[in-house]
């Protein structure tokens, strides 16, 4: 049964792309906590995230959220100004500093400039404000990402492989901290190869990145009442998510949330919080300002 005040309630919502199913007319809801989709790469993921954010219309049945019905106009407005989106690349912000990037996505939500300290704050990246996107490593890259799609306090939170922005360091060359605050063009080079640089092994529940990722996860549960965070493999998700849901061969079905792989410390591996429960008894960051945890990150992420 669909609970009618989940976020997201698709009826009979179909998503087609080059000429496939990417997800078949299904009935489903999306309620408040951290739901995780995952599946492997093409599998639709990013269209279907970007369908919720209501960039892209479904190709049946209907979709809404937040309690509004997205195939009306003045609705469809309202859903708008409560969603915020960070798509899996975001490099046409390269050249922007972090402070401009924010400032930019607080125009577009109709904020004021006032709104983008405290959004830069919020996320303990105040420091590298005046760095360009291109020279930040990717986990704090990510912070300004988030900071961006959050400065207008969104309802509903949509991020399209969030961690692959934070773990894209393998193979990368290792950067000091200077790159946070300049370094040229070689840093800016290594930022962009390092923004390139694919995961960890996921399927590897040893893989020791999947303990750096953890790291972030208190912080993805504090954005927003209702939160969705895609990534390719069900493993970077499983057991800190308050629901996992997979895409497949165009359906979606829910998956065990539960880790068999405790990370100390990580959150990873502990119960998840009840889905719906709010964002103070999920999470002991305060609302204002969630501590950077940088990841391990050697390489800059
Ligand atoms: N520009 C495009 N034109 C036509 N079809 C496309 C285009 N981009 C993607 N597709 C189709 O949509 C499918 C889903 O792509 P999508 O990016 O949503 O998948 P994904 O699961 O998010 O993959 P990834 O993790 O690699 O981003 C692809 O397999 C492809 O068939």
């Amino acid at each position: 049964m669909i609970a009618e005040h989940s976020a997201i309630v698709a009826r009979g919502m179909g998503v087609r792309r080059g000429g496939r199913w990417l997800l078949r007319p299904a009935a489903f809801g999306i309620a408040g906590g951290v739901t995780g989709l995952a599946g492997p790469p093409g599998t639709g993921k990013s269209t279907l995230l970007a369908t919720f954010a209501t960039l892209r219309r479904p190709q049946a049945g209907a979709l809404r959220i937040l309690g509004r019905d997205t195939a009306n106009c003045a609705d469809l407005r309202a859903a708008r100004a409560r969603i915020g989106y960070l798509p899996g690349r975001f490099h046409w912000a390269d050249n922007l500093t972090a402070a401009e990037f924010v400032a930019y996505a607080a125009y577009y939500k109709g904020m004021r400039g006032t709104a983008v300290r405290p959004a830069l704050r919020r996320f303990d990246i105040a420091d590298t404000a005046a760095t360009e996107l291109a020279l930040l490593p990717p986990d704090v890259r990510l912070r300004a990402g988030l900071a961006a799609t959050c400065v207008h306090e969104p309802e509903l939170v949509l991020l399209d492989d969030p961690l692959g922005v934070a773990s894209a360091r393998r193979g990368a060359p290792a950067r000091g901290s200077s790159s946070r605050r300049g370094g040229g063009a070689h840093a800016r080079a290594d930022a962009r190869a390092d923004a390139r640089a694919p995961y960890g092994d996921p399927a590897d529940p040893a893989d020791p990145d999947l303990a750096d990722l953890a790291e972030l996860m208190p912080l993805l549960h504090s954005l927003a009442p209702t939160v969705v965070i895609t990534a390719p493999a069900p493993q970077l998700l499983t057991g800190w998510c308050d629901r996992l849901l997979a895409l497949s061969r165009g359906r979606i079905t829910d998956l065990p949330t539960r880790s068999h792989r405790p990370v100390p410390g990580s959150g990873v591996g502990a119960p998840p919080a009840p889905a719906g429960a709010s964002r103070a008894s999920r999470t002991e960051a305060p609302r204002d300002r969630v501590p950077r945890q940088p990841l391990r990150t050697g390489a800059g992420v």
